[in-house]
């Protein structure tokens, strides 16, 4: 995309002169002849640098006034001013107040390209700067080697490059975020921002203006995550829960990529990928009318799912593993390594809160676990809902209906959850789980019929 050159000059000869120069240059422009015109042109779009003559005829503000105001909006955009020929002075009051560089007229055509190439370089390092430190942080690899996040993978791969919006859906706290990420950072996008919006948290007030952005008398005073993300990609989380007239108007943008700001009537134009995410479902809101059918299509235009946790047991233990190698670096301590009791424990839970309440708990062992831990974490080291959920049966205090149960009934009911347990362990592989509880193949088949435990369920993916 050509950079975008706003030039604000009261003289059409130069507006015209600087304005061809550049675009031979493969720049694009946009010329102001006053303050009030040159700032509705930055209102509109943020140009990737201003070129502003201080002198400005016939102007409500001069060049310094426009300088200041654009800097306390805008404290990024490059701007080069044109001052008078001995006018030294007024072109050092301008650096002062933020201004990159000053072209003194009359000037060559060279030093134009020079400067505005050297501040549009040095904005475009910035970013780049600030982008790369954000992505550092935030972009996550998606651990795991389960068949459904080999998929995942490979959706991603393909659907990365395009511009297609996307709808990710999956309980909380799976990883839809992290697969937003992984999206925009193998995107074209790339370079630019990655910004998050969560439609549950916000009342619909709040969230068109934090959508939108806010406009008094003709200024921005608040810039929306729309136009932040202007070149990158939106992400909207939870996006069932967005109220009903903001799924209106944000239906309005995804048809034209142009919206209005709140209090305001200037036509924003953006470029923006929308990546969305529900825990919901979302078909189960449009019958119940929460829901609009017409946005559920435009955002719905690929479907990614991510599993729950407890669907992809397999992932547990190298997802374990990674937070705590990370976390326990983070916190300055020894790696602490999982015994096998403590993985076998991991994988028969739950995990209400997937892979959140995972990297959770392996904080609270980090956090928790002495130094004395002589590097291995057992399963009497995990918290007690962990334990409790695998062995619940053996350790009730008495309250358990196990306990008034007749021998071979609690006998019963503890081999079939142990047994449920350990197949859901090896991903219903019978072999292997014989093979781990010590039981011939064929023996454990027999057992599981006469617990009642439907080899038929597992068929799908016995051995
Ligand atoms: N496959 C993965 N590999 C590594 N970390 C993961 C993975 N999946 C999730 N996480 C971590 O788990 C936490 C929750 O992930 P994330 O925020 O992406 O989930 P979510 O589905 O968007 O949750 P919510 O629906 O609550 O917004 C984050 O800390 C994230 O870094």
């Amino acid at each position: 995309m050509a950079l975008d050159i706003l030039i604000v000059d009261d003289e059409a000869d130069i507006r015209e002169l600087v304005s061809g120069i550049l675009e031979d240059e493969g720049y694009a422009t946009r010329c102001a002849h006053d303050s009030d015109s040159g700032l509705a042109e930055i209102e509109a779009r943020l140009p990737s640098l201003m070129i502003l003559d201080i002198w400005l005829q016939g102007s409500k503000l001069d060049g310094l006034e426009i300088l200041e105001l654009v800097k306390s909006r805008h404290k990024d955009l490059p701007v080069v001013v044109i001052s008078g020929h001995g006018n030294i002075e007024t072109a050092v009051a301008a650096i002062k107040k933020g201004a990159y560089d000053f072209l003194e007229k009359p000037f060559e055509a060279e030093h134009l390209l020079l400067t505005v190439q050297r501040a549009t370089e040095a904005e475009r390092l910035r970013r780049e700067n600030e982008d790369l430190r954000r992505r550092a942080a935030i972009t996550i690899d998606i651990t795991g080697k389960s068949a459904a996040i080999n998929t995942l993978r490979q959706s991603i791969e393909k659907v990365a490059g395009t511009n297609s919006r996307i709808l990710i859906s999956g309980p909380s706290g799976s990883g839809k975020e992290v697969a937003a990420r992984q999206i925009h950072a193998r995107s074209h996008r790339n370079t630019s921002s990655f910004v998050v919006v969560n439609a549950a948290a916000m009342e619909p007030h709040r969230m068109e203006q934090e959508l939108f952005g806010v406009e008094q008398n003709g200024g921005v005073v608040k810039t929306g995550l729309f136009e932040r993300a202007h070149g990158g990609t939106l992400f909207i989380d939870e996006v069932g829960d967005m109220p009903l007239p903001t799924q209106a108007k944000i239906l309005r943008v995804l048809t034209d990529q142009a919206f209005e700001r709140v209090g305001g009537n200037t036509g924003v134009k953006v470029d923006v990928r929308v990546i969305s995410a529900t825990s919901k479902n979302l078909l189960l809101e449009i019958s119940e009318g929460r829901f609009r059918e017409d946005l559920y299509h435009r955002l719905n235009v690929v479907p990614l799912k991510m599993a729950a946790l407890s669907d992809r047991r397999e992932d547990i233990p190298v997802l374990a593993q990674n937070f705590l190698d990370s976390l326990s670096s983070a916190a300055g301590r020894h790696t602490l390594k999982l015994a096998d009791d403590a993985v076998a424990a991991l994988q028969a839970y739950d995990w209400p809160g997937n892979v959140r309440q995972l990297k959770n708990i392996m904080e609270r062992v980090v956090i928790m676990g002495s130094d004395d831990i002589d590097g291995e974490i057992s399963a009497s080291l995990l918290p007690a809902e962990i334990r409790m959920d695998s062995n619940e049966l053996l350790h009730s205090d008495g309250d358990n209906a196990i306990m008034s149960t007749p021998l071979r009934e609690a006998r019963e009911a503890f081999e079939r959850e142990y047994l449920k347990i350990q197949i859901n362990r090896f991903s219903g592989n019978i072999s292997r789980t014989a093979a781990f509880i010590g039981m011939e193949r064929s023996a454990l088949h027999r057992k599981l019929k006469s617990l009642g435990i439907s080899s038929g369920k597992l068929s799908d993916s016995i051995e």
